[in-house]
């Protein structure tokens, strides 16, 4: 594939989004093996789309002085001026003169010399002139949300709920590409077997920063090496790793994971238990259901039923008191994981915030009585929303007072996050550790 389709590919993709027809990683993944994307293609389509859309609306602002009648302009000639200043930008291998090419080129293909030339107008200008400067915006949570691409109304909330300066890192650190880590399969293998593995394979792999279960790579996709297809590893991120260490899984333990798919977490728990004891594993779409079946059977696990059911209507198929642990980690805003889904900050709306919250309470107050007195009930999300998590456990605990926030929960964790536990209850930023951003709250059933 010739450079040009790589940013023509870059702009279908980019207009699918637009129009919230998938998530980017789905279209990538489809774009790279429809057309045979190769190589040093895949890094530079990759960087593309997600600086793209990760700088948004710095580009649009960017842009804004040097195009006289933006509303009148189409969609598709929008985002090619906005991949391209993204790459004038941003990217500094790419030359300029390169990039006004494909563009004009793309631009006559798709339209007509009239708009190629206006394409090329606005971006030599922009050239030329210079972008406006970001500090021409007075109002901070303004700029800040100029400047690192997020909606307005998030950054308001974000600063409300925790301080400027913090919400500022996790804008910031929202921009930078997280690096891959992978769980181990300690139900198979070890860390260093493993490590040995996939050097032996030439990844660039060492043990994790955070989780103890985990390794990571500065470089590869260890979805392509043997260890993944052999199921010693899975790809994940170190944080959610530490969900299933806070069960605290005992042998022959019978556990419930209340939303599973993809399976993440579920063959997590089942490998911790070490094939004993059993994972009853659901979610809502049969679909989203063989995903998990999929992973179970790559990592050779054999102590995991799955079933496609709503789990607020559990307690007809399953009795009472009758799960040592429950998790419950639920469908959430996915505020934690910009970094790798950038798409998410500009899909979400503050509206759906709320409507989350009314089924994250309502899938917790449905499991919670399958839970056996003195067992484990852990609550997690991969946001950092008060709404979907402190707030969500508030309720549900003055609303059940056989249930209480469990103190040990330190004990289960790596040390590096004790500051950030409070009351059996962990919020991690994504600058904290340069990993997702995660809620994780463990309640015990009283005896
Ligand atoms: C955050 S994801 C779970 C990720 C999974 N635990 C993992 O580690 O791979 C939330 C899941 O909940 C499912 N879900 C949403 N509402 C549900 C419900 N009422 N009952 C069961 N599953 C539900 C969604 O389909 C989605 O797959």
């Amino acid at each position: 594939m010739n450079k040009g389709n790589v940013r023509e590919a870059a702009l279908e993709i980019l207009l699918s989004i637009e129009k919230n027809q998938a998530y980017s990683n789905l279209l990538l993944n489809k774009m790279i093996e429809k057309n045979s994307i190769k190589g040093k293609d895949i890094g530079l389509l990759t960087e593309i789309v997600y600086g793209t859309i990760q700088r948004r609306d710095v580009l649009d602002f960017y842009l804004a002085p040097f195009i006289k009648k933006q509303k009148k302009l189409e969609l598709w000639v929008t985002v090619l001026l906005r991949l391209s200043v993204y790459q004038m930008t941003f990217l500094d291998r790419v030359p300029d003169r390169a990039i006004f090419f494909e563009a004009v080129e793309i631009a006559k293909r798709r339209g007509h010399k009239g708009i190629s030339s206006m394409v090329n107008g606005v971006l030599r200008t922009l050239q030329r002139e210079g972008a406006p400067s970001i500090k021409e915006i007075t109002d901070p949570v303004k700029r800040l949300a100029i400047e690192t691409s997020h909606p307005e109304w998030l950054v308001k909330r974000w600063v409300e709920q925790m301080g400027y300066e913090e919400a500022k890192k996790m804008c910031e650190i929202n921009l930078i590409p997280p690096i891959q880590t992978a769980r181990v399969n300690l139900s198979r293998t070890t860390i260093e077997e493993v490590l040995t593995m996939l050097q032996e394979e030439g990844f660039d792999v060492e043990r994790g920063d955070l989780s103890e279960d985990s390794v990571k790579t500065t470089g590869g996709n260890l979805v392509s090496s043997n260890a993944f297809k052999e199921g010693y590893i899975t790809i994940q991120d170190e944080s959610s790793m530490l969900v299933a260490r806070a069960l605290d899984v005992e042998q022959n333990h019978q556990v419930l994971d209340s939303c599973a798919a993809p399976g993440g977490k579920t063959t997590h728990i089942a490998e911790l238990l070490k094939n004993s004891g059993q994972v009853i594993s659901l979610d809502l779409h049969e679909h989203k259901v063989k995903l998990i079946n999929e992973q179970v059977s790559r990592l050779h696990l054999t102590n995991v039923k799955t079933f496609a059911m709503d789990s607020r209507k559990v307690e007809a198929q399953f009795e009472r008191e009758s799960f040592d642990r429950i998790l419950v980690d639920a469908p959430c805003s996915g505020f934690g994981v910009i970094r790798r889904k950038p798409d998410i900050k500009f899909a979400k709306k503050e509206t759906d915030i709320e409507k989350l919250a009314s089924i994250q309470l309502s899938i917790l107050q449905a499991v919670s009585p399958l839970l056996k007195k003195g067992g484990i009930l852990v609550y997690s999300t991969c946001t950092i929303d008060k709404e979907e998590n402190t707030e969500i456990i508030d309720k549900f605990l003055s609303e059940n007072p056989d249930f209480e926030k469990d103190c040990k929960l330190n004990d289960r964790l790596p040390t590096r996050v004790h500051p950030y536990v409070k009351d059996g209850q962990l919020q991690i930023y994504p600058q904290y550790f340069e990993t997702d951003g995660f809620y994780i709250a463990s309640l015990r059933k009283q005896v």
